[in-house]
C-alpha cells in the first residue's frame, strides 16, 4: 500500500476547520498528524507533510510563512490574501523551492464553475454586478470568492476593451451602491441560516443573465480540501484558485 499523506489542520476547532478534520480523518490516503487552533505552537505541524489552514484573515500569512519555513505544503482556505501578502509569501517560497501553497478562495467545485462561467460571459455584457450572501459570523466583507470573481470578471472586460460599468449615479451618501473591486460593483448580505451563496448578475441590451451558486452546507467544500492536499505537493510555489489543479 502507498504510505499515507500526513496531513496537519490549523483552525481546527472552527466551523471549517472541523470538518476538514473528518474529511481527513475519514479519508483512507490521508493520516492526521496534528490540530492546531488559537494559541497553540505550530511547532513542526505535528510532522505532517500538508497543513490544511482555515483561520481568520488576521491570522492566515503568519501560519503559512511558519509552513513554508517548515518545509509543509499548504492547502489555505482562509480568505483575506491581498496582493501585498501573497507577494511576502512567493518571496518566502523562493528559499523553499519544493514547497507548494495553494490558496484557495473557494474550494466547492460549483463556485468555481461559476467563476469559469463568469469569465466566459464577462466580454459579451456592459453590466455586471456581484451579489454575495453568507453567514452573519463572517468577518470579511466581501467575501474572497466574491473579490476573485470581480478580478476575473475585470481581466476578461479589459482583454476584450470593454470600458467601465455603467453607472449614472451622483448621489449616494450611504453607499447603498456597495463596494468596488476592480471596477466590478460587489454587494455582500449577511443573512442568519445561510453559508455561502453568490449571483452574478451581467445585463445587456434587453436581457439578463445570471450565474448562481448555493453551498447550503460546509461539506460542499470538503472534496476540494481533499483534491488540494492531494494535489499541493506536486505543484511546488504559489497557486491561486483549486481550478489549475482541475483543468479549469
Ligand atoms: N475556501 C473556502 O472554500 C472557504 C469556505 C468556508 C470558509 N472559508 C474561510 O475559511 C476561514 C475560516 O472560516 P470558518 O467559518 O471556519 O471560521 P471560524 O471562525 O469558525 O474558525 C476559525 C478558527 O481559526 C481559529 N484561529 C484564529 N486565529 C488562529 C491562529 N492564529 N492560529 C490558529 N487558529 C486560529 C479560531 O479559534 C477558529 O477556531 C475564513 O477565512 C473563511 O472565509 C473558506
Ligand atoms: O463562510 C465563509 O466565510 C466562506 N468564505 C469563503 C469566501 O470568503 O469566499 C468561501 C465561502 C464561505
Amino acid at each position: 500500500m502507498t504510505e499515507r499523506i500526513k496531513v496537519a489542520v490549523i483552525g481546527a476547532s472552527g466551523r471549517m476547520g472541523s470538518q476538514a478534520v473528518r474529511a481527513v480523518q475519514d479519508a483512507v490516503d490521508l493520516e492526521l498528524v496534528g490540530t492546531f487552533d488559537q494559541g497553540d505552537d505550530l511547532g513542526d505541524l505535528g510532522g505532517a507533510q500538508v497543513a490544511v489552514e482555515l483561520t481568520v484573515p488576521s491570522a492566515s500569512a503568519a501560519n503559512i510563512a511558519h509552513c513554508v519555513r517548515q518545509g509543509v505544503h499548504a492547502v489555505v482556505g482562509t480568505t483575506g490574501w491581498e496582493e501585498e501578502k501573497l507577494a511576502a509569501l512567493e518571496k518566502e517560497l523562493v528559499q523553499q523551492p519544493e514547497v507548494g501553497v495553494l490558496i484557495a478562495p473557494n474550494f466547492a467545485i460549483g463556485a468555481l464553475l461559476m467563476m469559469s462561467f463568469a469569465e466566459q460571459a464577462a466580454r459579451f455584457y456592459e453590466s455586471v454586478e456581484v451579489v454575495e450572501t453568507h453567514h452573519p459570523d463572517k468577518v470579511d466583507a466581501p467575501s474572497g470568492t466574491a473579490a476573485r470573481t470581480a478580478r476575473i470578471i475585470a481581466e476578461a472586460r479589459r482583454e476584450a476593451g470593454l470600458g467601465d460599468v455603467p453607472d449614472a449615479t451622483e448621489h449616494d451618501p450611504d453607499g447603498a451602491r456597495g463596494a468596488v473591486v476592480d471596477g466590478v460593483p460587489v454587494h455582500a448580505l449577511r443573512l442568519r441560516g445561510r453559508v455561502a451563496h453568490q449571483e452574478v448578475v451581467f445585463g445587456g441590451v434587453g436581457e439578463a443573465l445570471t450565474i448562481r451558486h448555493d453551498s447550503f452546507d460546509r461539506i460542499s467544500f470538503m472534496p476540494g480540501v481533499l483534491t488540494g492536499v492531494r494535489e499541493v505537493g506536486k505543484h511546488p510555489g504559489l497557486t491561486v484558485g483549486l481550478e489549475n489543479f482541475l483543468g479549469l
